[in-house]
């Protein structure tokens, strides 16, 4: 990881509480004279942070991070590379998660699906990988792929977590405790089976706390207008983004949103994302815990504890994996979209 020079330039928006993060785009501007979309990154001096305090209302489901961190994309690229001319070495790295798979390529055969390639190297995931494909893979992206997410994790995980959970007013440390996370990369290659497609990634939510969503510096990702709905804003290609998922806005009583956000891509382009996501433990209810503060009504199901991590993730996970074409229907199986996922959290 290296530390990289932050462009002070632009209108600074920043967010009081979370000293080294800047706003973006939030709720709580969207519709009033207050327009940031989007902002250049900037750290204010504490001068400007202090001017700015009463400015800046609400919680932070979208920031942008100062960009001190970044991913290691020659590795990444490396890595998806080794994989790809070396097919039996793909296999044996699937061979370790048989349920899932971690090298995914549906894209190559789906036309319809995300045209992503994706390598999902979840800790559960990493801890299956044998010592003999762990020093094949060594030299070719794999270590320093590895060691960037444990470093991320060990270094960055609690403070954020500490910082949204004041930002709403509790302790989000209780449901995090057994580091129910994930890494990801991407491959948005141009070569798919869709070649001129522009779906990169359909429009979702996570469903977990956060996720940190570092760029190669290739446009693609947007996030949807909170107060548009339909208007997709793009996110400047070589910041780092937080964005909060369904977890986050349900146990903040809907104070944090679950932030839409999508992939499109450019044809001939090739572009790659590295995600870090964050969710509460699985067996930590969904449930509002910020007392008296709930912004929403609940479905019947989330009020009466009924929704846990687990269950809510496997629920979205047939979702996702759908639409990442990685998972086949069965007969007769019709699989929802985004407003089925707010009937059962919304009722
Ligand atoms: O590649 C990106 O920039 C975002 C990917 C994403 O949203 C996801 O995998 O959930
Ligand atoms: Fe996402």
């Amino acid at each position: 990881m290296h530390d990289v020079a932050i462009p002070s330039r632009g209108k600074p928006c920043i967010y009081p509480r979370f000293p080294y993060l800047l706003r973006w785009h939030s709720r709580a501007e969207s519709g009033n004279s207050h327009t940031c979309s989007p902002c250049f990154p900037y750290l204010p001096s504490s001068m400007e942070a202090q001017e700015l305090t009463s400015h800046v209302a609400g919680m932070d489901d979208l920031v942008l991070l100062d960009s001190t961190v970044t991913a290691p994309f020659n590795s990444i690229r490396q890595l998806f590379d080794h994989l790809r001319a070396h097919p039996e070495i793909a296999d044996a790295l699937n061979a370790t998660y048989p349920s899932r798979g971690v090298f995914k390529t549906a894209a190559f055969k789906n036309g319809q699906s995300d045209q992503k390639l994706t390598i999902d190297i979840s800790p559960n995931r990493l801890a299956r990988v044998p010592a003999d494909l762990h020093s094949s893979l060594a030299s070719h992206g794999f270590t320093e792929v590895t060691k960037f997410f444990s470093e991320l994790t060990a270094k960055h995980l609690d403070h954020l977590l500490s910082m949204l959970g004041s930002a709403i007013g509790t302790d989000l440390f209780p449901l995090h405790r057994s580091r129910n996370i994930n890494f990801r990369l991407c491959d948005y290659t141009p070569d798919t089976a869709a070649p001129q497609s522009e779906n990169g990634c359909g429009a979702h939510r996570d469903y977990g706390t956060f996720s940190i969503i570092f760029q190669d510096g290739t446009a693609g990702l947007e996030i949807e207008d909170a107060s548009r709905p339909g208007e997709w804003l793009p996110v400047p290609a070589d910041k780092v983004v937080m964005l909060c998922g369904w977890s986050a806005f349900i146990v903040s009583g809907g104070e944090l949103r679950a932030v839409r956000h999508r992939v499109r891509r450019q044809p001939g382009v090739r572009r790659l994302s590295a995600v870090l996501f964050v969710a509460p433990d699985l067996d930590v209810t969904l449930q509002p815990i910020t007392s008296g503060k709930t912004t929403v009504r609940f479905s019947p199901d989330v009020l009466q504890g009924k929704v846990n991590v687990g269950w809510f993730k496997e629920f979205m996970g047939k979702r996702w994996r759908w639409r990442e074409g990685n998972a086949q229907l069965e007969d007769g199986e019709v699989v929802s979209q985004d407003e089925d996922i707010e009937k059962l959290i919304l009722g």
